[in-house]
């Protein structure tokens, strides 16, 4: 198995797209540890996947957003499950609103989980990995919208270039210790965090249409894409991205 004896990481990983990569890696042999922010049931129901599978897994209750999550995070994980291979920094947040009157609070709450807190747990998991002395994988989850823009989206999009460019630099701090550090830019996948924006049957269906494989993503879509990443067939991988949009991207016209 592609992930067999490595322990995986993920962030946000109660709901969507952290959920179905952290089953999605135990299934590939991994042993997973998951941060989550709230949904207790969620988490426990994901480590119980795991565990189904015949890995351990363990969910660690913390929000991203406040920089200690990051150390506490790892070192319960280390705790846990003895070692991290692979960090995936999956926990994002997306409330979708207007840029003439984004709220203080909204963009600066956006910023916090989505950059913020990546920038302090992939520290975090690169310390332990360096510890360890042989090497690793870093997996940020950023997104088609580090390339394009969104009318709704002006605090979000920035903190997934952001979260590429992250990538980039410590692609080239983190090489002599031989961590890979890439991305992944999921198009549209239907999870909860656009569930209300996509209610608009119209906009839906633009967006649908806009895809030339003919459909929004779902969750399990990025864990072939993760697996690959975190396994050894990338082992001359680092500073790159992978879209995972079912062709929007390259569809303009
Ligand atoms: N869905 C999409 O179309 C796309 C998503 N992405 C990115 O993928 C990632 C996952 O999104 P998706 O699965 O769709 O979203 P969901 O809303 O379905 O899931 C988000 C997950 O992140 C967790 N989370 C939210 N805030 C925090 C926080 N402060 N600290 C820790 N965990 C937190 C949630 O946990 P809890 O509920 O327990 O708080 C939940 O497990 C995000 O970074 C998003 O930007 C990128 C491109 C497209
Ligand atoms: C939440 C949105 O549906 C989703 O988030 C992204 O990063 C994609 O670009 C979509 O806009």
């Amino acid at each position: 198995m592609l992930l067999d004896g490595k322990t995986v990481l993920v962030t946000g990983a109660s709901a969507g797209i952290g959920r179905a990569v952290a089953i999605g890696c135990a299934w590939h042999g991994a042993n997973v540890a998951l941060n989550f922010a709230r949904d207790v049931a969620g988490a426990e129901s994901a480590v119980a996947e795991i565990e189904k599978l015949g890995r351990k897994g363990v969910a660690i209750q913390g929000d991203v957003a406040d920089p200690q999550t990051a150390k506490d995070f790892v070192a319960k994980a280390v705790d846990a499950l003895g070692r991290v291979d692979v960090f995936v920094n999956n926990a994002g947040i997306c409330p979708f609103h207007a840029f003439l009157d984004m709220p203080v609070e909204t963009f600066e709450r956006t910023m916090q989980v989505n950059l913020h807190g990546a920038y302090f747990m992939v520290q975090a998991a690169a310390n332990q990995m360096v510890e360890q002395g042989d090497g690793g994988s870093i997996i940020a989850m950023s997104s088609i919208s580090a390339l394009v823009g969104g009318e709704y989206q002006t605090h979000y999009t920035p903190t997934k270039a952001g979260l590429h460019s992250l990538m980039q630099s410590v692609a080239i701090a983190l090489g002599k210790h031989k961590i890979r550090c890439n991305s992944l830019f999921p198009g549209t996948i239907l999870t909860d965090i656009n569930k209300e924006d996509l209610a608009d049957t119209k906009k839906r269906e633009y967006m649908e249409g806009r895809i030339p494989l003919g459909r929004l993503g779902q969750p399990e879509d990025l864990v072939g894409p993760t697996v690959f990443l975190a396994s050894d067939l990338a082992q001359y991988v680092t500073g790159a991205s992978l879209l995972v949009d079912g062709g929007a991207y390259v569809n303009l016209q």
